[in-house]
């Protein structure tokens, strides 16, 4: 597609990726004890501590976050089931346990679990695999057992990164996900729950995961996927819901996964993503002009490298 104003040939001048200020807002984010958000945040600290490190290796920057200190609040979130909370004193959930084995194995640190860990890899499998519903095969994300398909992804994706998947009913959980499959192709967050791109992502990675992505109908999905683009190059999570820079990641993996990427226009998602970026101070907001956070910057970084913007560390969609 034409980069914009082909009748006099002018092309808006390009909007640059501030990697410097990225790292930046990122490292800072630790300092500002002062400010009442950090105290706020609390409850997704470790989610937090994912997506900023993510983040970084995605620009380039793996080193710009203090690594033994990192695994250090990794470890001191762990408790004795083997589960993680957000935080030191925060109750064990299937989220948070998710972040820390994906923390760890990014640091290439998982062997630290069995050195001083409170509870070694096997025991932090097992917490994940006693999560399993058995008559459905869906996750819970704690012993208070609300089921989401989110935890049901986090499950199989962080038992792959344990390489312990045998500890799991994987045709159990490929069920579960078959029925919450709808006629438009799409994956909603239980059976008969309306299709969303964030359920979509989550179980077309799981899907990916199991081995068994045979089971997506790849043309109906990646043309509900490639309907989400709006007229400003965002992508949205529902049909008639505004764009949002996270979405650049739960539709483009998506579409990636199935093969069918090049079903958007990934000049416009990438100049809109970049319209959303801090250029001053840093950080990626939802939409232009709003506030920045770190889970939309890691988001509109991870679309960014998934539809090959140059200068970012490749991304696997799953
Ligand atoms: C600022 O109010 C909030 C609201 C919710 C949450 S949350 O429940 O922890 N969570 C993660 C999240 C983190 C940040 C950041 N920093 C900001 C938002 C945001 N949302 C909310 C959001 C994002 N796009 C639009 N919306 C409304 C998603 C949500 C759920 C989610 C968690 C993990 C993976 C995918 C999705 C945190 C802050
Ligand atoms: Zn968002």
């Amino acid at each position: 597609p034409g980069r914009g104003g082909a009748s006099t040939g002018h092309v808006p001048d390009e909007i640059k990726l501030v990697v410097e200020k990225h790292v930046e807002y990122i490292q800072t984010l630790d300092t500002r004890q002062d400010e009442l958000e950090y105290w706020l945040t609390e409850h997704l600290r470790l989610n937090g501590v994912y997506w900023g490190l993510t983040a970084l290796h995605l620009l380039g920057h793996p080193e710009a976050l203090p690594r033994l200190a990192t695994i250090d609040f990794v470890l001191s979130s762990q408790h004795e089931s083997g589960g993680f909370g957000a935080a030191p004193g925060h109750d064990a959930h299937m989220l948070y346990t998710v972040s820390a084995v994906q923390i760890l194995g990014t640091v290439d640190a998982l062997e630290e679990l069995d050195r001083r860990g409170k509870a070694g890899r096997e025991k932090v499998g097992q917490y994940i695999a006693d999560l399993q519903s058995q008559e459905t095969g869906s996750f819970a994300g704690d012993e208070w057992g609300e089921t989401d398909t989110r935890f049901l992804y986090g499950a199989l994706n962080a038992l792959s990164l344990l390489h312990m998947l045998h500890l799991v009913d994987i045709p159990k959980a490929v069920t579960y996900i078959q029925n919450c499959a709808n006629f438009d192709g799409g994956y909603g967050v239980s059976p008969g729950a309306e299709s969303h791109a964030g359920q979509i992502f989550t179980c077309v990675g799981a899907l990916a995961i199991a081995g068994r992505l045979d089971l997506v109908d790849r043309d109906r999905l990646g043309g509900w996927l490639s309907e989400r683009q709006l007229p400003n190059g965002g992508l949205s999570g529902r049909p008639e819901k505004l764009e949002d820079v996270c979405y650049s990641w739960w539709v483009a993996s998506s579409l990636a996964m199935i093969d069918r990427l090049h079903w958007i226009d990934r000049d416009k998602l990438s100049q809109f993503i970049l319209q959303c970026q801090d250029s001053e101070k840093g950080g990626i907001a939802d939409r232009p002009g709003d506030m920045v956070d770190v889970f939309h910057t890691v988001f509109g970084l991870a679309g960014l490298s998934l539809i090959g913007f140059p200068g970012l560390v490749a991304v696997d969609p799953i």
